[in-house]
């Protein structure tokens, strides 16, 4: 099991650990000890169960997500029930002075509120599972047929995107065939190592899929280059997209594992428009060519 997320909780569990021995604190100065005989061990083994269990849920909870209101609030819950639980359970052992009656409220109050944030935070992850599924559709595409997949970015294989063109031509569907190249890829493999490369490879891949429409297509093509199939398109669409890439690669402060200091990056590109007819390997030779210009400009 991977703790890693524990470690990014820490002040947060202190924060807890706190605030629970503290209420401990306050609750027994005021409490009196009850005698072991009317002691109902049923009772304690109930709301003991309740304690232990809630913690439990608390530790993965933690253990599962990042930091955020989502957390925060069912966490938040979760330590309300808690600490309700706590005292209910405490009660089976001390008694509370009758004109301290606030110690009661204390002893009801955190569980009702704790339940109001459970709810408050379980809808709140329902809407953040809705734009996660909502991102992650966008990627379905490219899961459908994993053996065209390139196993590296998980983008499309140079040989589906040859069958995707191959099939638009059957259709006879005009489409703008757009080439990416990462500048001095090469370079970067040697100073740094082929591991930062195939990282860098992959984040630029996640930077591409996400600039993407839900019908564009985008594959590894060779190396270090990518192309991006777009049809129902016009040309200004397509240089809006590889600004939009190019922008987003730009920015991009790729770390390396040994000197974690930000490597910007850019891409050379070239954006064709295909008439219908035209032979998958006369479209791909003029996006090389092309590319070859931009590189050299
Ligand atoms: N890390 C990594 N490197 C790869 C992979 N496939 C190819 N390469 C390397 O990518 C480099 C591509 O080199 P070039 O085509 O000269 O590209 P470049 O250095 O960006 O040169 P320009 O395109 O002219 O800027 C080569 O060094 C390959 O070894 C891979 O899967 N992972």
């Amino acid at each position: 099991m991977d703790f890693l997320l524990l470690k990014r909780h820490l002040r947060l569990i202190t924060l807890l650990l706190i605030g629970f021995v503290t209420l401990l604190a306050i609750v027994l100065s005021h409490a009196s000890l009850k005698a072991i005989e009317p002691t109902d061990w049923l009772d304690v083994l109930g709301e003991g169960g309740i304690v232990v269990m809630t913690l439990v849920w608390i530790f993965f909870l933690l253990a599962s997500r990042p930091p955020g209101s989502v957390t925060y609030l069912l966490t938040l819950g979760l330590s309300c029930f808690f600490s309700s639980g706590l005292l209910d359970l405490l009660d089976e052992f001390v008694t509370y002075p009758n004109e301290q009656s606030w110690l009661y409220w204390i002893e009801s109050l955190p569980a009702t509120i704790g339940m109001i944030l459970m709810t408050w935070g379980l809808y709140q992850w329902h809407q953040e599972q809705l734009k996660l599924h909502k991102q992650l559709s966008r990627r379905e595409a490219f899961y459908r047929e994993h053996s065209q997949i390139d196993y590296l970015t998980q983008l499309y294989s140079a040989d589906y995107m040859r069958a995707h063109l191959a099939r638009l031509n059957q259709q006879a569907t005009p489409y703008v065939l757009v080439m990416l190249d990462i500048n001095n890829f090469a370079a970067f493999n040697r100073q740094y190592t082929i591991q930062d490369g195939d990282r860098l490879l992959r984040e630029i891949a996640d930077l591409i899929v996400m600039n993407l429409r839900q019908a564009d297509l985008a594959c590894r093509y060779a190396g270090d280059r990518f192309i991006i199939v777009m049809h129902h398109t016009d040309r200004a669409e397509a240089d809006l997209l590889v600004e939009q890439i190019k922008n987003a690669v730009n920015h991009l402060a790729f770390k390396p594992l040994q000197t974690g200091k930000a490597v910007y990056h850019q891409v050379a590109s070239s954006i064709i428009e295909v008439p219908t007819g035209c032979k998958v390997d006369q479209a791909i030779s003029l996006a090389n060519q092309q590319l070859e210009m931009d590189q050299v400009c």
